[in-house]
């Protein structure tokens, strides 16, 4: 979304929030992570207030809607609507809250254009990606599946048991008991990071490069730097519960979480922007809106990044040690240079996949504009454009410093260009993409810190240096007593199933604090 331009108007204006002087909980912002936070807890019958700063709920996962194009802000390839298991979280979320959403299965996740001519798809079906990968690696193949085979492990743990706050020693117990080997299993795989047992079992310097980018494509770090837990996650589930689009995009994941706080008797308020937690006696008690409004509550949720959070909604110079201390081992993710594109169907071929991933030369990997994603929904659900045109959402990672400080003639000419070399890039995979433009907007690491509240734009934390796996990531109870954190900047980081586990967890300590 351009900096400058009015968001879209939503049919979810602001409500009239009811005359209750304390509510149970606050949740800071309608992102998946606070979202499913809210509807859990409304469910379990606490009172709940959503306080969300921008017209319409979901963050990240929000749209917006441009001459006939809807378009999905962030988030695009979803992860956790299966219909079995445990890891099917936003299938559950929605559950249980009474609402659901059609989703259209995606065959293929991501097709890779690689250096060296690596092209290759990840198939829905585990055998096929297996077989196409090592028909590029022949040498290979055991270690391939000894490899994938090893992330099954950690997915089947996760499957096997219900995923609640790692916070609550009565639930640790219970799972424990019921699940000892699926338990102690999660408990090896905890410390762990991708690249160590990749390389255990693959030799393959390019292969292994692969197994970078495969990692890199959603935790924004390489193999090295990914935790394990999260790879099995997602290297399994996408062959298990699989990619699943939502009908009429993306956006309406949060539009039915709504729905469904709603009926469970919870409220949300638009245009709420939160400027200060309020802590009295060193306990967390209320919010303060930027326009001096306050509401209380016996707890109090942020869904925003931690930077914002305690450097923002809190005194900085008062910030806890844990969290200087995390701030220490966790770094902002860059932001993304996005281009929301409307481009006539014919330039799309026969068989295009939804999801595609370009990279032309290894050493750029992690580089500002080095790798590009493409995400085209309306290969999946067509409606989001006019007949004959399709969504075409590309982005590449982009850091805030190189947006600061430009006049706002400057900052457009940046933007114009910027978007004139990725679409130039792109023309080698979509021939024609220049020319099949019909609609065309940029938006920079500025327009997501300016639309979401994100500090720097960030995607989220990422380690500053090799860590050990899921361990150093906080969980939601934070130094501040009554105040937790949930959303991609706790345990188990980015990602729309992450972030509903982590409103799982944050619901469930709450529940358990507040004795529901
Ligand atoms: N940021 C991106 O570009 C991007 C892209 C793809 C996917 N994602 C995914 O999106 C997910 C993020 O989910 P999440 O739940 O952690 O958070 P989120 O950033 O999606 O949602 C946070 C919400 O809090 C609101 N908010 C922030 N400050 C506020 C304030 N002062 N007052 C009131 N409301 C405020 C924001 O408007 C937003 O709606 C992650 O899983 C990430 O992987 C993000
Ligand atoms: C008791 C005892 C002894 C012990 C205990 C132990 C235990 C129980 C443990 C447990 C653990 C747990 C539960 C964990 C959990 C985890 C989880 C849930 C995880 C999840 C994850 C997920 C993820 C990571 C996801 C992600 C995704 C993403 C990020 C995506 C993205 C995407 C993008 C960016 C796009 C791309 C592309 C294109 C467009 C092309």
């Amino acid at each position: 979304m351009t900096a400058g331009s009015q968001p879209c108007p939503s049919s979810n204006q602001s409500h009239t929030i009811s005359n209750q002087s304390v509510f149970d909980t606050i949740v800071i912002g309608s992102g998946i992570g606070g979202l499913v936070t809210a509807t859990q807890l409304a469910a379990k019958g606490a009172s709940v207030l959503v306080l969300e700063s921008y017209i319409i709920p979901g963050g990240s996962s929000g749209y917006f809607e441009r001459e006939g194009y809807r378009f999905d802000v962030g988030a695009s390839m979803i992860f956790g609507f299966g219909t079995e298991g445990t890891t099917n979280l936003l299938t559950r979320a929605l559950e249980a809250v009474n609402v659901s959403l059609e989703t259209i299965p995606d065959p293929v996740q991501i097709h890779y254009h690689l250096p060296g001519d690596l092209e290759l798809k990840v198939h829905r079906e585990y055998e096929n990606f297996l077989q196409e990968l090592t028909a590029h690696f022949p040498e290979q193949g055991q270690g391939i599946r000894k490899f994938y085979d090893e992330c099954w492990k950690v997915f089947n743990c996760l499957n096997a048991m219900d995923l609640l706050s790692l916070e609550e020693l009565g639930y640790l117990t219970r799972v424990f008991f019921q699940h000892p080997l699926a338990c102690l299993g999660l408990v090896k795989y905890l410390p762990q990071n991708v690249g160590d047992i990749a390389r255990k079992y693959i030799s393959d310097l390019k292969l292994l490069k692969f197994i970078d980018m495969e990692c890199y494509c959603w935790s924004v770090v390489p193999a090295d730097k990914t935790p394990m837990i999260n790879a099995g996650m997602v290297f399994s589930d996408r062959h298990y519960g699989g990619i699943n689009y939502p009908v009429g995009g993306v956006g309406k994941i949060a539009q039915k979480l709504v729905e469904g706080l709603e009926k469970a008797g919870g409220q949300i308020l638009y245009k709420a922007r939160v400027g200060k937690i309020l802590v009295e006696k060193g306990k967390a008690v209320g919010v303060q809106l930027v326009n001096g409004k306050e509401y209380r509550a016996k707890r109090i949720v942020s869904n925003a990044t931690r930077w914002d959070t305690f450097e923002k909604f809190l005194p900085a110079d008062q910030m806890p040690a844990a969290e200087r201390k995390w701030q220490q081992r966790y770094q902002k993710s860059p932001g993304f240079l996005s281009l929301h594109l409307g481009v006539k169907a014919d330039v799309l071929p026969p068989g295009t996949e939804c999801h595609h991933i370009v990279l032309e030369d290894w050493e750029n990997m992690e580089d500002a504009e080095g790798t590009i994603f493409v995400s085209i929904p309306t290969l999946l659900d067509p409606n989001l454009a006019p007949e004959g045109y399709h969504v075409f959402h590309t982005f590449t990672p982009s850091w805030m410093e190189d947006w600061q400080g430009l006049s706002p003639r400057q900052y457009e000419n940046k933007k114009e260009e910027a978007a004139g070399c990725l679409i130039e890039r792109l023309e080698t995979i979509f021939p024609g993409l220049d020319a099949g433009l019909d609609y065309m907007e940029v938006g920079t690491p500025r327009s997501h810190r300016r639309f979401l509240n994100r500090m720097d734009g960030t995607y989220g934390p990422i380690p500053n240096r090799k860590l050990m796996g899921l361990l150093g990531m906080p969980f939601n109870r934070t130094a501040i007593p009554g105040l937790y954190c949930v959303g991609d900047s706790t345990f188990p980081g980015q990602g729309l199933n992450a972030v509903a586990f982590s409103g799982f967890a944050c619901a469930h300590r709450i529940a358990v604090d507040l004795g529901f």
